[in-house]
């Protein structure tokens, strides 16, 4: 370790004599430009460096982002990082703060690789200010920066002070002031504060100056500079002014994913006789394309795969930068004890509620919002109570009676039939087959003009002939285009036969009655509708797929704000944020249940036989499933289009193939399998179970909903945490 970091200290000069990083300081700042204190970095003369990165190789599918790159940032010093649009800076910084992880090399932040067990980068050690706004639109600014301090765990009085010290000293507006509320200027200050908030010995600021005026720049350089006077205080910083990082002390010219250069910059512009950095900068890309361009027409400098030779980096960045990284090329060993261990793993309940606060702080924010996500389930669920499984009402059926008599059968056992439900037409035989077929009516129900005497002979003499039992029978012609339609004409015509019987015959009605009795049913009603049946599976599918959208669309969207890398790098952890949002979304279902219960039960009047508890377990559970699948489909997917997407293609065939709409029974064999490991069949089933046959958990077809929805969420939670851990 001693070794690797005096390794990192040496620095060759231009001369070509070894130099020692301290003299780095020694340069002059221009006129007109603030200065860097001189004094400061010679008190910390050959310690660990801040941060140190040697080999270090990042890619995106195939392009490679950094190639090799090594980089010192000396304790105590401002370090500006510089290089044209996409060369890497903002991956260097992230793999430097741990988001990213490299492919090959090793990096060192304050002594230790980031996110190493134990240490505090990612945490408060480090103040870190991403190039996206990355901060909450809902929240003030006043809230953005004690959201921070309480991960930090500073003290309200220190939060105080600091909110004082850096709204004035950024020039920022009044606190309460929303965030979305403010221009890009002032939001990119907030960020700044709270990149400053909590006094970090490092800062990683990724262009901090973008969109602020002169002045303010040149306040923050200087704060900058009073910062690092102590020496106990690093800065890296990125920007595209690049005159303005003549204040630094060192600067790194960064293109194609390493570094041309890394010297004090005045010391930078006198080797290349450059009145400006630019123009040093120019000069020395200009250098490295000639030496590209020398190296590219001498085939036996390639290598293998094409990337650049090492030598040929050596060469064009050989009058700067240090020669001696390949003593620091070998990974130095670090070690933490398994208590430490332990305790980095283990969530901390101080993230946790600063997480919990800023989803309700939110939520406060969007009263509208948070009433819609309230009563949706409830709206949701009165909608399917309303309009599913209910008997069709007033369906158009023509009426062809041939007998005229007033008080024919026929007239009688019309008066039968349910007028709700069917709206007889009477017409002619002509005219009815005409409006059927045109789809005017559903059905046709027709009369011989001696149904009465036949009906009455068919059903007293025991021999009759069959023009006898034909005249004496109803005609029905349907239009079976509409299966519901047409059954319920077929149920509702035999009730008003069975009804007109009994009026008709009394006690001999057995007469004209199919032999088959029809109990008392063991469980549920003899008239429960559809509706009955859909309503358990309906509530599950409701809370769960709520669940996933508003956890997937949340989290999609704070990652592509970077808000969670930000929280990352403040230190908390992936656990930390799904534990958090679970406990928040937990809040919120419960709500939600009730609502959603109330509607059921006293309004829409489900039958509930059994434990309410294992009702609403059963239900929370659910809901608990629906984040973890939704914290699955935001690990594993970048952008809102494609979660919407993949949460919208789940949904259809999860309802059809889950029993909640039509009977499992009726799902052909090898699709059976697959409906059974889904997580709402067996959970539906469950609830049917203790809704309508009022059974216990001790019943197996309960207890199995509840061990398939237990399964799930472990699943779930399980591969979101894996996902998050392999794409970081
Ligand atoms: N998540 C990603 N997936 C794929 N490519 C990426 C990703 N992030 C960055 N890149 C690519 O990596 C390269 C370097 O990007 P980076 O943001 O590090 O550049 P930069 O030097 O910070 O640029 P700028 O100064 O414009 O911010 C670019 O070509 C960019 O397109």
């Amino acid at each position: 370790m001693a070794e690797d970091a005096a390794g990192a200290a040496h620095k060759v000069p231009f001369d070509g004599t070894e130099m020692d990083e301290r003299c780095f300081e020694d340069f002059k700042c221009p006129e007109g430009m603030m200065r860097c204190d001189p004094e400061a970095p010679s008190a910390l003369a050959c310690v660990e460096p801040a941060i140190r990165c040697r080999e270090v190789c990042r890619s995106f599918g195939k392009l490679k982002v950094l190639n090799s790159l090594d980089l010192t940032v000396p304790q105590g010093h401002i370090y500006g990082l510089l290089g044209p649009s996409g060369c890497g800076k903002t991956t260097l910084l992230k793999c430097i703060v741990g988001t990213l992880k490299i492919a090959r090399g090793h990096i060192t932040v304050l002594g230790k690789p980031p996110a190493f067990p134990g240490h505090e980068v990612p945490g408060r050690m480090v103040g870190y200010m991403p190039q996206d706004l990355a901060l909450y639109d809902e929240f003030t600014i006043s809230d953005t920066l004690c959201f921070f301090s309480r991960i930090h765990g500073l003290s309200s009085k220190e939060t105080e002070a600091r909110l004082d010290f850096l709204i004035d000293f950024l020039n920022l507006p009044p606190r309460n002031r929303l965030i979305r509320n403010l221009s890009g200027g002032q939001r990119r200050r907030v960020s700044l504060a709270a990149a400053l908030l909590q006094n970090p010995p490092l800062l990683i600021l990724d262009e901090p100056t973008v969109g602020v005026d002169p002045v303010l720049r040149s306040k923050i350089w200087q704060h900058l500079v009073e910062i690092v006077r102590g020496g106990q205080v690093s800065v890296i910083i990125t920007t595209h002014y690049i005159e303005e990082a003549r204040q630094a002390n060192v600067v790194g010219l960064m293109r194609n994913g390493h570094l041309l250069a890394e010297a004090p910059p005045d010391a930078l512009m006198k080797q290349h006789g450059a009145a400006t950095l630019e123009c040093a900068f120019l000069q020395l890309c200009e250098s490295s394309d000639q030496t590209l361009s020398k190296n590219s027409c001498s085939p036996d400098d390639h290598q293998k795969d094409g990337s650049q030779s090492s030598e040929s980096r050596l060469d064009e960045s050989q009058p700067i930068l240090n020669l001696g990284s390949g003593l620091d090329a070998e990974e130095p060993k670090f070690t933490a004890d398994w208590k430490v261990r332990a305790r980095h793993v283990l969530p901390k309940c101080r993230n946790i509620a600063a997480l919990m606060i800023k989803t309700m702080v939110r939520m406060k924010r969007m009263p509208g919002f948070l009433c819609f996500q309230f009563l949706l389930p409830a709206i949701q669920i009165s909608l399917m109570c309303l309009c599913i499984g209910g008997d069709p009402r007033a369906i158009p059926v023509a009426v062809v009676n041939n007998e005229t008599s007033q008080s024919s059968l026929s007239r009688s056992l019309l008066s039968f039939l349910d007028n709700t439900s069917v709206h007889q037409v009477p017409m002619s035989h002509a005219e009815a087959f005409a409006g059927i077929r045109g789809g005017e009516y559903w059905g046709i129900l027709g009369f011989g003009k001696n149904f009465s005497s036949y009906l009455r002979r068919r059903v007293l003499q025991t021999k009759v002939p069959l023009e006898i039992v034909e005249g004496g029978s109803v005609h029905l012609w349907q239009d079976f285009t509409n299966r519901q339609i047409a059954l319920m004409l077929q149920k509702k015509l035999e009730e008003a036969f069975q009804s007109f019987v009994k009026v008709q015959l009394g006690s001999m009605a057995y007469l004209a009655a199919l032999p088959i009795k029809f109990e008392e049913p063991i469980y549920g009603r003899n008239d429960s509708d559809f509706t009955t049946y859909v309503t358990p599976g309906a509530i599950l599918s409701i809370t769960f797929y709520l669940a996933v959208g508003l956890t997937a669309l949340s989290f999609v969207l704070e990652r592509k704000e970077g808000l969670l890398d930000r929280c990352w790098v403040a230190g908390v952890s992936s656990l930390e944020t799904m534990l958090a949002h679970l406990l928040s979304q937990l809040f919120v279902i419960s709500v939600q249940i009730i609502l959603l219960l109330l509607f059921t039960l006293l309004v829409f009047k489900t039958p509930n036989e059994g434990s309410l508890f294992l009702v609403i377990l059963l239900i929370v559970l659910q809901g608990v499933a629906g984040i973890a699948f939704g914290l699955v489909i935001s690990a594993a997917i970048d952008d809102e289009q494609s979660a919407n997407q993949a949460a919208l293609g789940i949904f259809y065939p999860n309802l059809i193939l889950s029993g909640i709409l039509w009977p499992v029974e009726c799902i052909p064999y090898p699709l059976r399998y697959l409906s059974l490991v889904l997580p709402q069949t067996y959970a539906s089933e469950a609830l049917r179970c203790i809704m309508f046959r009022g059974w216990g958990i001790s019943h197996m077809m309960v207890w199995r909903g509840f061990a398939v929805t237990l399964g799930w969420n472990m699943f779930f939670l399980i591969l979101a945490t894996v996902i998050l851990k392999f794409r970081t």
